[in-house]
């Protein structure tokens, strides 16, 4: 479904032409988002690069590139979110995955392989359904290739995209935005992020020094899931053993979360602190109605924040308090569908 005539006319120039006569089929056979995502990204690459040769030059350029640090990026040292190529500098964590996985994979990729080249002209025209010929056609079997490095790439690297709904959040989609997958996580992170109508914005939510790491979360917060949950999932979806702050000292969960009060030593701190802190239930309070019409609110909680990660170690409620209050003041200024009143 298209938002717009326009939208659509666009769509089916980039890709959905060819997508649309291989969609069906893989529907029948309970293709998922992963799959269907890996086939539309080989699609637009080899439209991006013109050819299949282009394409294939490109990826070697970029396969033996030596500095781990700016793989990807283009030739004039910028990482292009928009451009293909920063794709091919993302994590695929192949060496990590099972022989399992990998032989799964494989053989999605061949079926989503098979039906774009009998089904579209992505080779010229609609091959033949004989598998002896295809697989010796180097062209299908390098995007054949590409596909299964984007079913790979996808799990640890795509965002999703999603909407306030009243009082709720809905998912509406994935996408994959590169420049965001170059974060590492953390299971207290210092950013967060927020989807607005055609793009994703990242908001700082403690100071951050320059030269200090950015990170982002991706999904397992220290205060709502437990360490060796958090672990668990993390090594299972993105292959890497957290060793962030909150895993390596198991902070609590947020019922368990200390109060300034006995983590400040000094008393003139903690006035400060309750000084700062004076608005905080005013603003949990808009933020729980989802009326954010006061424009100071953004400003008087990153203030708290500012006063709370001066003075109070780590972890703590009420510094938990805050940054979820602000995380919920960006969701709620972005995509949001109210209910109708009937
Ligand atoms: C979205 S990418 C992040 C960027 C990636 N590190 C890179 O170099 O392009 C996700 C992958 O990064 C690695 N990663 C992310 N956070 C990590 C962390 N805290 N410790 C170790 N590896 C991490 C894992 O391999 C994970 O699958």
């Amino acid at each position: 479904m298209y938002c717009s005539e326009e939208c659509k006319a666009m769509e089916w120039t980039k890709y959905h032409d060819a997508e649309c006569a291989v969609f069906p089929s893989m529907l029948k056979m309970n293709f998922g988002k992963i799959d269907l995502l890996s086939l539309r990204l080989a699609i637009q690459a080899v439209r991006e690069a013109t050819s299949i040769e282009e394409l294939r030059k490109e990826l070697k350029e970029v396969d033996s590139w030596d500095d781990p640090r700016t793989k990807g990026f283009c030739k004039n040292g910028i990482f292009a979110s928009d451009k293909y190529r920063s794709l091919l500098g993302l994590v695929t964590n192949t060496e990590k995955r099972s022989v399992q996985d990998l032989f799964r994979r494989s053989l999605d990729a061949s079926f989503i392989l098979y039906f774009l080249a009998t089904c579209t002209n992505m080779f010229g025209s609609p091959l033949q359904k004989d598998l002896s010929m295809l697989i010796k056609n180097v062209d299908v079997t390098f995007v054949g290739g590409l596909i299964l490095r984007h079913q790979q790439m996808i799990p640890s690297n795509v965002h999703s995209f999603s909407e306030e709904r009243d009082l709720g959040v809905v998912e509406r989609g994935t996408a994959v935005m590169p420049f965001l997958s170059l974060i590492n996580h953390s299971c207290s992170p210092n950013v967060s992020r927020h989807s607005r109508s055609k793009h994703i914005v990242m908001y700082a939510i403690y100071p951050i020094e320059k030269g200090e790491q950015i990170f982002d979360n991706y999904g397992q917060h220290y205060a709502i899931t437990p360490r060796n949950e958090r672990q668990k999932r993390l090594l299972k979806q993105y292959y890497f053993e957290c060793n962030c702050l909150p895993c390596q000292e198991d902070w609590p969960l947020y019922y368990n979360l200390k109060s300034f009060t006995s983590l400040v030593k000094k008393k003139e701190d903690e006035i400060k602190i309750i000084h700062a802190l004076q608005k905080m239930n005013k603003y949990v309070d808009i933020a729980t109605e989802g009326n954010i019409l006061d424009e100071n609110i953004v400003d008087g909680l990153l203030k708290m924040i500012e006063v709370l990660y001066d003075l109070v170690p780590m972890p703590c409620e009420e510094m938990n308090d805050v940054v979820e209050t602000l995380r919920r003041v960006y969701d709620l200024s972005g995509n949001r569908v109210e209910k109708l009143e009937l």
